[in-house]
């Protein structure tokens, strides 16, 4: 089974303005309300592309249930620990530019963390368990490590789409994928993240420190995908982007997809790309039909 984790999901609110004006009245002429939160998205694309997986983490309030509502509509599976306090709403206002306001989220006792980590040591051989988003600040910056451990010890897989200091705490923790964007890895080690080659040579170090595979997604630029044996570069498709929000989930939605379905660590990587612009050249998530479309022009180049 799959399990994604978000510690923090929420209700993403896009509000399409024509002209954004600060510190005047703006109107709306389209808005839109989806459940968000990295993990939450993880587990919707994956599901649209027929892979069954089950949502984990905390909720609660209105918010919470308008989630759960949506998550069963789409029949994504979800065991989510109830916080007593509202879920958040994450602003997406898309104008000129995309401009976002994330919410701080609830406070999640200890006792509600310990309920969580007892779901992860219920993992199988295995398994798959994706933690993604950032980590909210009544949980320690290490839980992320906490999950780790456990599932090293279950014999199952461990995924993380995170960055800052969640991120920084994973290095040198034994982990099956990394997917950092170019700018969540250049804050790791504090350069600039600016090539394919640049990016390559500083994924290798996350793999020294205990990463089997690290994607690093570079936006228009493509990504690269980085183990003990290879470096890869993907291009990316063209197209118009309508929402970057839910991209870097989508990618690894796509790669979890093309691993469990074909074994192949290039497929998965171009799935996982091809997963990510359909998401780009969407108003919401990728469709299964979009990402089959996108993936003949994605091309695999290993550089090592
Ligand atoms: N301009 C673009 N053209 C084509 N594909 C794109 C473009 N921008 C993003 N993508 C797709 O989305 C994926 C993720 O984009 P990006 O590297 O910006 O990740 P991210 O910053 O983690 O995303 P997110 O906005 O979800 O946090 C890319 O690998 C690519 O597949
Ligand atoms: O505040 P975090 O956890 O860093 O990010 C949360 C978030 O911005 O990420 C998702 C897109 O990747 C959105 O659905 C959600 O609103």
């Amino acid at each position: 089974m799959i399990y994604t984790v978000t510690l923090n999901p929420s209700i993403d609110y896009i509000m399409h303005v024509d002209e954004f004006n600060e510190g005047d009245l703006n109107r709306a002429n389209t808005t839109y309300y989806y459940p968000g939160g990295k993990g939450i998205n993880v587990s919707r694309v994956l599901k649209r592309l027929d892979v069954s997986n089950t949502a984990l983490g905390f909720i609660g309030g209105f918010t919470g249930q308008f989630i759960q509502n949506f998550l069963e509509s789409e029949e994504v599976q979800h065991q989510f620990i109830d916080t007593d306090q509202n879920t958040r709403i994450n602003v997406k206002l898309k104008s000129n530019e995309e401009s976002e306001i994330n919410g701080p989220g609830p406070s999640i006792t200890e006792e509600q963390q310990q309920q969580l980590l007892k779901q992860v040591e219920k993992l199988e051989r295995d398994d798959y368990l994706v933690v993604a988003g950032s980590i909210p600040k009544t949980i320690p910056a290490d839980f992320y490590n906490k999950m780790a451990k456990r599932c090293g010890e279950r014999g199952a897989h461990f995924i993380a789409d995170t960055s800052g200091k969640a991120l920084e705490e994973l290095v040198g923790t034994p982990t099956f994928l990394l997917k950092p964007n170019h700018h969540e890895l250049g804050e790791l080690f504090d350069t600039t993240i600016d090539s394919p080659l640049k990016a390559i040579t500083f994924a290798k170090q996350l793999v020294t420190k205990g990463a089997t595979n690290v994607i690093v997604s570079m936006g228009g630029d493509g990504a690269i995908l980085v183990n003990k044996d290879h470096a890869y570069y993907a291009n990316v498709p063209k197209g118009e982007v309508k929402n970057s929000v839910g991209a870097g989930d989508s990618v690894v939605s796509g790669f979890i997809a093309g691993y469990v379905q074909t074994n192949s660590l290039t497929e998965a990587f171009a799935n996982g790309v091809a997963c990510g612009s359909a998401t780009a050249f969407s108003d919401d998530l990728a469709t299964r039909d979009f990402v089959e479309e996108l993936r003949k022009e994605i091309k695999i180049e290993d550089l090592n």
